[in-house]
């Protein structure tokens, strides 16, 4: 139906702005639309694959026949009727001349894809008996697969493409190498990038013939810290205690706060966690103090932090997680005898997820190898995504020159993903300078072509896929055949509040916090909160900072509201700061923060953003440097607020998801069947049968960060965001679906630049 009452209005579904589709949405789940025949409630569906729509609340009703709608002549005069004594227009269809500057733009699928020419991958030769009785339990190689298991002796190099069977191909290697080769497990280190990894790979190796727990359990299989950090602690117990290691974020930023003070930075507006970043970016890359150039400022500062940082744990003891390898690849090279044994010792070296090794691992693997020369690196450098991590395509790029003679094989076949998706994944990538070249081959085409869906706002777009996975479900998909992927955490904000709202089971990374608990989006809310509840105490702490007063006014706030009788609004106009000008800004406070619980939440914002100064304390923060500014946060919360009335329902909303944060990391544990929500960069190694990435739109992917660099000459950190991109297409097995906003951040948005294919 493309037709319902709200209020004493019609609305004709094709004269409604995108913008206004959600308000028109949340008002049917309100049961404040009707149908224009027979009254009944209507809601409105607005999903990825058709134009939105009205249907009936109670889904056996058919649909009503609508009655033929005039086009409204503007020219004609109202006609009015008599209601309740009152004279009030007589209900119309709205705007049919109206021009709609904002259309809901219908969805497309990407075009421009070569044809399908089935060409099945060549099947290995299976004479050998091993590999005929693997084929038996379902385990079957391509030809170029099983060129990489048989290539044990001398470095090679498996360039394995997105969905082409890297796992596969390590686990067989390494069990072929056991019970076909019958080399020594405890000669053969399996690197991977996760422990959860290694784990599944121990699995697998299991199911395969002729294996038996004690041999599995023999390879040195683990991650590089954990593998590493077993041979620190066999060498130096005493040095590397358990409790001495430095495990937590909040501890290492407590002993960079207490040095930052010596620097006179502040401990809530310098960005503590970036500058742990860096830190651990330097010392992945084996870049010590002495050693480093600031560039900037900003690195003025961190280097400063990371000389009193290394310091502090010279002088305790302490050790944190990048220690570990700093520390293991400064033991071997100082103690050469050692290192002989581990290199006679490790004769052959599987590393997964090359693309994304850091130099200390690097040359951890290059000094341990360098006597057999049996490395496997196996990688892909289309998804190398973790330069913030140290990692580098040049590892892998430049490996022939650091590991010579060197074989390449290159698995180009993909099992995963549907044609169309592998297609369009190709002609994405292609566009990297800086790339192997390699062209993905699908092994089906049992898929759709990826689909470019445009919902106005970040609203509408979680309200388009929660209805779309929705639909899908209710035709017989399990939820867990979905993820939604996004390039930042604070993106995931309405997708979650969507699904919060549904009772369709979903999970969220365990470290994921609530947008709400930002801190830039908690500072204003906290002027929202003091509007509304004026002797919170909390709150008043938490807008003094934004007001540029120090935390130790709290004090005389609260003396204030005693010998005043008034309450913590009231008090701000007695504070006595000694400086004229800020006392008189002070005394416009209270009407200002008290006027604000009687705007709509978005009238709110703008006035704690401009009248309460709110702008220019981000500013001062100076953490613009954050991959996430300050100034988008405040954007992005503007968006959210925007579908409330009341600064009172906005508030009684926040408090609700942050709750249900907690509440759905606490389910998320038993749920074994869900939709999962996920950033970009964990869902690398992971597979989906349906992906929707959000915002695919410039500033998105590419982030902005990366767009600033590319102004400045530098495409490294281009090409890493487009390298993302390719790394969420290729999660989808079927079905794919990207995201083009018309507006983020209350701006209009344009389509990735990436999607120009
Ligand atoms: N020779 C093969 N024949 C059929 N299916 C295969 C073959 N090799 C791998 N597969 C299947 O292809 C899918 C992708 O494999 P896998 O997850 O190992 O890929 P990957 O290379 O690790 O992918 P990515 O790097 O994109 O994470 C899996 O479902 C796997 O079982």
């Amino acid at each position: 139906m493309n037709q319902a009452k709200s209020g004493n209005e019609i609305v004709h579904i094709h004269t409604v702005s995108a913008g206004e589709l959600q308000t028109l949405f949340e008002k049917g789940k309100r049961d404040q639309l009707s149908c224009i025949v027979c009254q009944k409630p209507v809601k409105l569906f607005i999903g990825i694959h058709e134009t939105p729509y009205f249907y009936h609340s109670d889904p056996s009703q058919a649909p009503c026949v609508m009655p033929y709608s005039e086009p409204m002549n503007q020219d004609k005069p109202l006609e009015y009727m008599e209601q309740n004594g009152f004279k009030i227009p007589k209900s119309r269809t709205i705007t049919e001349t109206k021009t709609i500057t904002e259309p809901f733009l219908r969805s497309r699928q990407v075009t421009g894809n070569p044809q399908y020419s089935h060409k099945t991958a060549s099947l290995a030769q299976l004479e050998e008996p091993y590999f005929q009785e693997l084929s038996s339990c379902g385990v079957v190689l391509d030809a170029e697969q099983l060129k990489a298991v048989k290539t044990i002796e001398g470095p090679i190099l498996v360039l394995s493409g997105a969905g082409s069977g890297k796992t596969r191909v390590l686990t067989v290697r390494t069990a072929y190498m056991l019970t076909v080769k019958k080399i020594d497990p405890r000669s053969i280190m399996l690197v991977t990038f996760t422990a959860k990894s290694a784990k599944e790979m121990q699995q697998r190796l299991l199911s395969y013939p002729n294996m038996t727990p004690s041999l599995v359990s023999q390879v040195v299989s683990g991650t590089f810290h954990s593998i590493f950090y077993k041979i620190l602690i066999f060498h130096e117990p005493s040095k590397w205690q358990r409790d001495l290691l430095l495990k937590w974020e909040w501890e290492k930023e407590k002993i960079l706060k207490q040095a930052g003070r010596e620097m006179e930075l502040d401990d809530k507006e310098f960005a503590y966690d970036q500058a742990l970043q860096q830190i651990g970016l330097w010392k992945n890359s084996l870049a010590f103090p002495e050693d480093i150039q600031p560039d900037d400022e900003w690195e003025k500062s961190c280097l400063f932090l990371y000389k009193k940082y290394e310091e502090y744990k010279k002088q305790t003891g302490k050790y944190d997680f990048d220690d570990m390898l700093v520390g293991c690849y400064v033991f071997l090279k100082n103690h050469p005898d050692f290192l002989k044994k581990y290199q006679q010792r490790f004769q052959y070296f599987l590393v997964d997820e090359f693309q994304d090794i850091n130099k200390v691992q690097y040359e951890l693997i290059k000094l341990l190898s360098s006597e057999s020369k049996n490395v496997c690196a196996v990688g892909d450098d289309d998804q190398s995504i973790y330069s913030f991590r140290g990692s580098d395509p040049k590892y892998i790029l430049n490996f022939n020159h650091d590991f010579p003679r060197s074989q390449v094989v290159k698995l180009t076949e993909n099992y995963r993903s549907s044609h169309q998706i592998v297609a369009t994944a190709n002609r994405l990538i292609k566009r990297n300078q800086n790339r192997m070249e390699k062209q993905m081959r699908a092994q089906h085409d049992s898929g759709n072509p990826p689909v470019l869906f445009y919902p106005y706002d970040e609203e509408l777009e979680a309200t388009m896929i929660v209805n779309d996975i929705q639909e899908k479900i209710a035709k017989g998909a399990n939820p867990g055949d979905f993820a939604v992927l996004y390039r930042t955490h604070t993106m995931s904000r309405a997708i979650f509040e969507r699904l919060a709202a549904s009772n369709l089971p979903f999970v969220i990374e365990k470290d994921a916090d609530s947008f709400y608990q930002r801190r830039v989006i908690r500072g204003m809310l906290a002027f929202m909160r003091l509007s509304l509840f004026p002797h919170d105490s909390k709150a008043a702490a938490d807008v003094l900072s934004s007001l540029f007063l120090r935390q130790s006014i709290l004090q005389e706030l609260k003396a204030q509201t005693i010998l005043q009788d008034c309450d913590y609004i009231d008090a701000f106009a007695y504070i006595k700061t000694g400086h004229a000008f800020q006392e008189k800004k002070l005394k416009t406070i209270p009407g200002q923060i008290r006027s604000l619980k009687i705007m709509s939440p978005l009238v709110a914002l703008e006035i704690i953003e401009k009248d309460l100064g709110y702008q220019d304390y981000v500013k001062k923060r100076g953490n613009e440097a954050n991959l996430e500014k300050g100034s988008d946060d405040i954007r992005d919360l503007k968006v959210a607020a925007n579908r409330f009335p009341t600064v009172a329902a906005f508030l009684e909303h926040v408090d609700h998801m942050t709750a249900m944060v907690q509440e759905i990391k606490q389910l998320s544990k038993h749920f074994k069947d869900a939709i999962q929500l996920t950033t970009v960069h964990r869902s690398k190694g992971l597979e989906y049968k349906t992906v929707y990435v959000l915002a695919a739109v410039d500033g998105s992917i590419p982030h902005d960060f990366a767009l600033e660099s590319y102004r400045k000459g530098e495409l490294a950190p281009l090409e890493e965001e487009r390298r993302l991109l390719y790394v969420a297409a290729t999660r989808a097995k079927t079905d794919l679906y990207l995201s083009i906003l018309q507006t983020r951040r209350g701006r209009t948005a344009h389509p990735s630049r990436f999607l120009k294919l």
